[in-house]
């Protein structure tokens, strides 16, 4: 099978080389020259525009062409959708395999030209060795049509799923991450307390034991055991400013409008807002201010 790749940057390399290791023939384009030249040394065939893309894919016997957007969710998606929409047919299939909130993606499998699949992609850059988790929205035929495409990319046939409709594959995806949002504070939680606590404790050792047979035994626990390995118990020089936080609030925003209480991932997310105040947060200091306003009790001064 002939697949476009567009967008070679951390993940869409991995699907460029799960591709290529699979013996499927891929065409690639990045607006970073460097990352285009790169994945043709790899095997892949350079592009050097979007609509050069569209032009050299060729499509199959009884199918059309196979397009896959790995770049930053947003307007990056709706620029290469704009730009590549005249050169698509029905036939064809577009698949957006990055974090796209899940009602742009109903919105643009409603206006492309081609049959759209909105696919969460779980795993991150260091899944390339095994694969990707997928989670699958949009057409059942253009799922189908793309299976062989999806057990190169993903861990293999188990490692993909059509969850329904349009919009479904980037909605689970979403929840996934909210998910993660709340694990990884529930891990961080527990190690600040090991390290803040009663003993002196090498929390690369805790992971190691909880991740042999514990119940909380987990991926993103080996990850904090091979953090802890990497910059030590206290972490080193890591700071405490934490990024990202978009498909967290998505999650949140929708449990909102669906009623459903989700108090650890909100928790989660807050955590990490509150983590970026320049100078310390300002509810906590007027906490200081009023502690000292009922009880008299000495407010810490920067
Ligand atoms: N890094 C991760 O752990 C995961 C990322 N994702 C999602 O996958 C998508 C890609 O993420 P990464 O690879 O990490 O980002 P990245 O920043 O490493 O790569 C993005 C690539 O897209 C290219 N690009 C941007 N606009 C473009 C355009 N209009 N046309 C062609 N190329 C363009 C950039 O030059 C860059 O090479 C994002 O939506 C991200 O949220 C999904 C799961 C995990
Ligand atoms: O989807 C992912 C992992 O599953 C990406 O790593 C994503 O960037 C994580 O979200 P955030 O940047 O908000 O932490």
């Amino acid at each position: 099978m002939q697949l476009g790749v567009i967008g070679l940057g951390r993940m869409g390399r991995i699907v460029v080389d799960r591709l290529l290791a699979a013996d499927h023939d891929v065409v690639a384009f990045d607006i970073d020259d460097d990352a285009v030249a790169a994945a043709a040394e790899a095997g892949a065939e350079p592009a050097d525009s979007l609509p050069d893309l569209a032009e050299t894919l060729e499509a199959g016997d009884g199918e059309g062409k196979h397009i896959w957007l790995m770049v930053p969710a947003g307007d990056a998606v709706d620029a290469a959708l704009e730009e590549l929409d005249p050169h698509l047919e029905p036939t064809d299939v577009v698949v957006d395999g990055g974090n796209s909130y899940f009602e742009d993606s109903v919105r643009r499998a409603e206006s492309c030209s081609a049959r759209y699949l909105d696919c969460g992609t779980s795993g991150g850059p260091a899944g390339a060795e095994l694969g990707f988790s997928l989670m699958i929205g949009g057409p059942e035929d253009a799922y189908e049509e793309l299976v062989p495409a999806f057990d190169a990319v993903a861990t293999g046939p188990d490692g993909h799923e059509r969850m329904g409709p349009a919009g479904s594959g980037h909605y689970v995806k979403m929840i996934h991450n909210g998910v993660e949002y709340a694990l990884m504070q529930a891990y961080g939680e527990g190690f600040e307390l090991l390290h803040e606590g009663r003993y002196d404790l090498d929390l690369e050792s805790v992971a190691s034991v909880w991740n042999n047979g514990a119940v909380i035994r987990s991926w993103l626990l080996e990850l904090c055991e091979e953090a802890f390995h990497e910059e030590g118990s206290d972490l080193g020089d890591v700071a405490d400013r934490v990024e990202g936080g978009s498909t967290g609030t998505w999650t949140v925003q929708e449990g909102l409008e669906q009623e459903v209480p989700l108090p650890l991932i909100y928790t989660a997310l807050g955590e990490r807002f509150g983590s970026r105040a320049e100078d310390g947060r300002f509810s906590r200091r007027l906490a200081n201010r009023l502690r000292y306003g009922f009880g008299r009790h000495e407010v810490p001064r920067r």
